[in-house]
């Protein structure tokens, strides 16, 4: 299978989300530049992290009107997995893919260690093969992290399973410890915790691996959705 891993300006994770796939995965990974119009031909997306344009305005704010993201909204209806990490969390926010926004940590600092997190929800493409309670390890490197929608839409999320990942221990003051969440059709993730820096046991943490491999799985189950 082919994942296509968006670069913006001041992206920083696409080289890390790149050797996850292709060295520890032994799948096809393609760098695409923002400036790219089209993700045809691939069967998954990783937006990686990073400060695209600086962070300026809003972390996600300015990337969210390069090139390539109207290719991104289309190929996220047509079904497939797209996967935003970090940055590319707050990028899929601003382009309108995934609820809510990142706020700030509470704590008004820049926030890099490794994160305990529950799997709240084991039934979708991004974290079938985690079972759901586990507690794993990931890292988190963010100052923009707090996750934060209205109320009517938490209400949303909690009654449609779309909240993935929680903190353990809050480390940024998201609403509900919110680490990770959905799209309402579940083909869309966004977490702010990095997998991609937990492929292997040296890294300090291989619990990135299982995300990975459920997206894998999930591709090659199913039939591939034709994209136009
Ligand atoms: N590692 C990252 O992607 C950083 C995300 C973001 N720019 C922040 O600091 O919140």
């Amino acid at each position: 299978m082919r994942f296509a891993i968006l670069a913006f300006p001041g992206s920083n994770c696409e080289l890390d989300a790149y050797y996850a796939v292709s060295d520890v995965f032994h799948e096809e990974a393609e760098l695409v530049s923002y400036e790219a119009d089209s993700l045809i031909d691939f069967d998954a997306v990783i937006v990686p992290g990073g400060f695209s344009y600086g962070d300026y305005l809003r972390s996600g704010a300015i990337a969210r009107f390069a090139p390539i993201v109207p290719a991104l909204q289309q190929f996220a209806k047509s079904g497939k997995p797209v996967i935003g990490i970090c940055n590319g969390f707050q990028i899929l926010t601003e382009a309108g893919l995934l609820p809510g926004t990142l706020q700030k940590n509470t704590v008004a600092k820049f926030v890099c260690r490794d994160q305990q997190l529950v799997v709240a929800n084991n039934q979708t493409p991004f974290s079938s093969l985690y079972e759901t309670g586990a507690v794993i390890t990931l890292p988190i490197a963010h100052g923009d992290g707090n996750y934060y929608c209205d109320a009517e839409t938490l209400k949303t999320l909690e009654e449609n399973d779309q909240i993935v990942f929680r903190y353990q221990n809050n480390p940024n003051g998201s609403l509900g410890g919110i680490a990770g969440v959905t799209n309402s059709e579940g083909n869309v993730l966004g977490m702010m915790p990095h997998p991609e820096r937990a492929v292997e046991k040296i890294l300090g943490s291989d619990d990135g691996v299982q995300l990975f491999a459920s997206i894998i799985n999930f591709v090659k189950k199913h039939e591939v959705v034709s994209y136009e």
